[in-house]
């Protein structure tokens, strides 16, 4: 979206490239100049932890708060008992309300990186929808909410209508979600004067049919807006690698692991990653996204750096980009790592990682390989990958080469010629 904007919360957004859809761009631009404006996110606890995808939405909550407004994050303690269908083939799997609980924990940690829940003129807090939700009763629902809601509109909106159309089975538990969603944004409004509802594009439905109810119950005027689900540039949802998500739990993803995952950005990402996952100024961003050729791994040093000085502060970065630099030393420095060329040509195709290893010397047959990496010791530039169908791509190359490592000592530099 390149269109002006006066407000400095949707100057930010578009500039940096989070903004998707708006409901009435206009309307929200002159709310926000007009003064403080709430806004609110809401996460499901479905894993113990976020993950880079949802980073996303924490970036926008950690811009609204900057430029003078009140974020809120909503844990989805009710609504996780549901399970939103958006986005999804098919139905989730039920969690215990036990389950949910330990979600819950996990995920609130992380937010206190981004936000200021305590001091400032625009603190951020944090709800739980299960405080509303749990409590109410279906035919006070029916009779309150219900009479509202058109079956005409919800069938269209894309989470349902796609079930439809691919006649995939949607329970009736499953289309009652957004009926939820919906209800959250309204008492959100009531509570505290909530007016905007942020989230990624799959949430776009369940977020107007929000701010309808919002109109027919309270005569509120609502505002939507959503980011674009990230994929990075192979086209693979963010969040999601082949070996798992990118989980912003230091426990479940090392700092150093994160810091690799950044810095392994396909070059054509680098920009974008920049502006939606760190705060650096947009004149240094445009510096480093002009970087070509081997310089551009200096911005790819400077968006791990940055991205985890965000999540796990400046120690842990300085510490992960230090052990990175030593074993990117002893691999370049080192006489006796043997190198094996290979055509470029291979990797623009995609050289399946059991070729690769055979290619290599590091095993004598597939079947070898295959045994390695289900034993977890085939690495790949020091990431464990436990993926046999693991495709090396041009974008694996660092420095000139792909390390393949086997076990602890044994490594061979993949040289592209
Ligand atoms: N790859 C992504 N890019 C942008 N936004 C994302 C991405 N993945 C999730 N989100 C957004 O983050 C918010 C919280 O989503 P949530 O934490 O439930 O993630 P999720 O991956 O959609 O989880 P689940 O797989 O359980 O649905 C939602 O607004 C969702 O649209
Ligand atoms: N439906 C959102 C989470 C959410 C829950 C409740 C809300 O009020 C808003 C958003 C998701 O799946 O990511």
């Amino acid at each position: 979206m390149t269109q002006s904007f006066q407000s400095d919360f949707l100057r930010a957004l578009s500039e940096r490239g989070f903004i998707h859809q708006l409901s009435d761009a206009d309307g929200l631009d002159a709310a926000l100049k007009d003064g403080p404006l709430t806004c609110y996110i809401g996460f499901d606890c479905t894993a113990p932890s976020l993950h880079v995808g949802s980073l996303v939405q924490i970036m926008m909550l950690h811009w609204f708060q900057q430029t003078g407004n009140t974020p809120i994050v909503l844990m989805g303690g009710g609504t996780t008992r549901v399970g939103d269908p958006s986005g999804k083939d098919e139905s989730r799997q039920m969690l215990t309300a036990e389950r949910i609980e330990e979600n819950k924990v996990g995920i609130q940690k992380v937010f206190a990186q981004f936000l200021d829940f305590e001091g400032g003129e625009t603190p951020a807090s944090m709800v739980d929808n299960a405080d509303w939700l749990l409590g109410l009763h279906y035919v006070d629902l029916l009779r309150d909410v219900g009479q509202h809601l058109s079956v005409n509109q919800m069938i269209q909106r894309d989470a349902v209508r796609l079930r439809l159309e691919r006649e995939q089975h949607l329970s009736f538990l499953e289309f009652n979600y957004m009926v939820l969603q919906a209800f959250d944004y309204v008492e959100l409004f009531r509570r505290t004067g909530c007016r905007l509802q942020m989230g990624g594009s799959d949430q776009w439905g369940n977020i107007l049919s929000g701010i309808d109810l919002g109109r027919r119950m309270e005569g509120a005027s609502l505002f939507a807006l959503t980011t674009p689900l990230l994929t990075t540039a192979s086209g693979t949802k963010m969040g999601k690698t082949a070996e798992g998500a990118v989980w912003l739990d230091a426990a479940m993803c090392s700092p150093y692991d994160y810091w690799q995952f950044w810095r392994n950005t396909e070059d054509s990402d680098v920009g974008r990653f920049l502006k939606l996952f760190t705060t650096l100024p947009m004149e240094e961003i445009a510096r480093l996204e002009a970087l070509e050729g081997a310089e551009i791994n200096e911005a790819k040093k400077a968006l791990a750096n940055a991205a985890t000085t965000l999540l796990h502060g400046a120690d842990e970065a300085a510490k992960a980009a230090d052990a990175a630099e030593k074993v990117f030393e002893q691999g370049a420095l080192s006489a006796d790592m043997p190198t094996v060329e290979i055509a470029s040509s291979r990797l623009e195709e995609g050289l399946g990682v059991l070729a690769a290893y055979v290619e290599a010397g590091l095993a004598s047959s597939n079947g070898e390989v295959r045994r390695h990496v289900k034993g977890g010791s085939v690495r790949i530039n020091d990431e464990q990958s436990q993926d046999e169908r693991r495709v090396l791509l041009t974008s694996d190359v660092l420095d000139g080469a792909i390390k393949l490592s086997l076990g602890k000592k044994k490594h061979v530099l993949l040289k592209p010629v």
